[in-house]
């Protein structure tokens, strides 16, 4: 088609059969509170309005800051940068009620947040799933935020634009700070909250009432046992892979987990036996290195369903949303594209998810078609991992 017609570069839509709709649900007056960006399917045709994809000017200090850029350089650069880029979801479009739709369960990485997953949560809502994209407060992310209560608020007009809000940032690690119990304490923390998400959705699909801390127009009584509670599975990238890893040992309500280019630092030894459901690491071909392979292979056990497969020129950054909106030349120089388009690296990724989810959720669907995938056979990818790793025959006898 004509280039006017194709955006030069943004975030894609989903290809499944499904129009999907995108909303925000914050419970509670505290840190404690769940927060999570829901995608899913929406009915056709009832009009929305498009939102920003980085909702709040909040999260460019949060970017910048974690990236060490300085921070008015950064808030500006971003403003430029991606101030324009919308979300490709309709935002509080109604549900699509009058089926069971199996869950998801979304975990976001370091310096990340809810929204910059749009193109793995939008694909599979578009092919019938609800996706849940928590965002973490445990100053993993590059920023959050969360409504305290504002005494005598009855009193008060209309909310303020920005009523009590309070902003939480990234947090750096310290100078002689080791990693491991930092991250270790932010997993733990990661963990509950995809857990207490879980209890949440579960809840609403019960027909409970929930109280939305953020005052939008979403009808969630539409969503009345609209979940498969038994079919349902947590995701993540990097951070968020460890998180689902973790979540899986933690609790046998998530059948089974995919695991993004998982970085396995803070993961602590006692996860590495407690892992019983099917298990998928989709890596890419940049970021990974023999320790951290060596870790998810740990995992591996008799009797455990485990599959790895590995996108040929592909980087880290190819799975957050970021390497759909630089141009070649930028995206190359920042590492968020690789060799391979970043469209077909989505796809990639997507297709064995769906295939793996179906396999392992028992789902009914025509996701088998990728069955292949799974098992690394096709263009682009690899079964298993392209990092060499130490021979691990037992030393010869002597
Ligand atoms: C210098 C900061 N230093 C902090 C430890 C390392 C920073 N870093 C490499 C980066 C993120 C990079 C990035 C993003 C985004 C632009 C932009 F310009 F496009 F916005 C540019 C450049 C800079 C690639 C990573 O942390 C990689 N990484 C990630 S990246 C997740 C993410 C975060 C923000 C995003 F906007 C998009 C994606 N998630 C993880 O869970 C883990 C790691 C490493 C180990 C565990």
């Amino acid at each position: 088609e004509s280039k006017s017609s194709t955006k030069l570069y943004g975030i894609p839509e989903g290809k499944g059969p499904y129009s999907v709709g995108c909303t925000d649900l914050m419970t509670d007056y505290t840190i404690q509170g769940s927060f999570f960006r829901l995608y899913y399917p929406s009915q056709n045709g009832t009009s929305s309005e498009e939102i920003k994809w980085i909702p709040r000017k909040e999260y460019y200090r949060g970017l910048s800051d974690f990236l060490n850029m300085y921070r008015m350089l950064g808030e500006t650069f971003f403003q430029y940068y991606v101030g324009s880029v919308t979300c490709p979801a309709k935002w509080n479009a109604a549900f699509k009620p009058g089926e069971k739709y199996p869950l998801i369960i979304f975990s976001h990485g370091l310096g990340a947040f809810r929204t910059i997953y749009s193109a793995i949560c939008i694909e599979m809502a578009s092919q019938g799933f609800i996706v849940a994209a928590v965002e973490h407060r445990d100053k993993s992310s590059s920023a959050t935020y969360y409504h305290k209560e504002n005494p005598g608020c009855e009193a008060q007009e209309e909310a303020t634009e920005n009523p009590n809000e309070e902003w939480i940032y990234y947090r750096k690690l310290k100078r002689g700070e080791q990693e491991f119990p930092l991250r270790n304490q932010q997993l733990q923390q990661r963990t509950e909250e995809c857990i207490k998400a879980l209890d949440l959705i579960l809840d609403i699909n019960n027909g409970n009432h929930v109280v939305n801390v953020l005052s939008l127009n979403f009808d969630w009584t539409l969503l009345k046992e609209s979940i498969d509670t038994d079919r349902i599975a947590v995701m993540g990238h990097s951070f968020g892979a460890a998180t689902a890893i973790k979540t899986l040992s933690k609790d046998a309500r998530f059948k089974c987990g995919i695991a993004l280019d998982a970085w396995m630092l803070p993961l602590d030894d006692e996860v590495y036996s407690s892992v019983e459901q099917p298990l998928l690491f989709i890596n890419s071909e940049k970021f990974q290195w023999v320790s951290n392979v060596l870790k998810m292979k740990k995992l591996y056990s008799t009797g455990k369903i485990r599959k790895m497969i590995t996108i040929k020129g592909s980087v880290h950054q190819s799975f957050p949303d970021f390497t759909f909106l630089s141009g070649n030349f930028v995206g190359k120089i920042f590492k968020l594209k690789g060799e391979i388009d970043p469209n077909i690296a989505i796809d990639i990724s997507n297709k064995a998810s769906l295939a793996f989810l179906q396999k392992h959720l028992g789902l009914k669907k025509d996701f088998d078609q990728w069955d292949a995938l799974v098992d690394g056979k096709g263009h682009n990818v690899i079964p298993g991992t392209n990092i060499d790793l130490p021979s691990t025959q037992p030393e010869s006898l002597e």
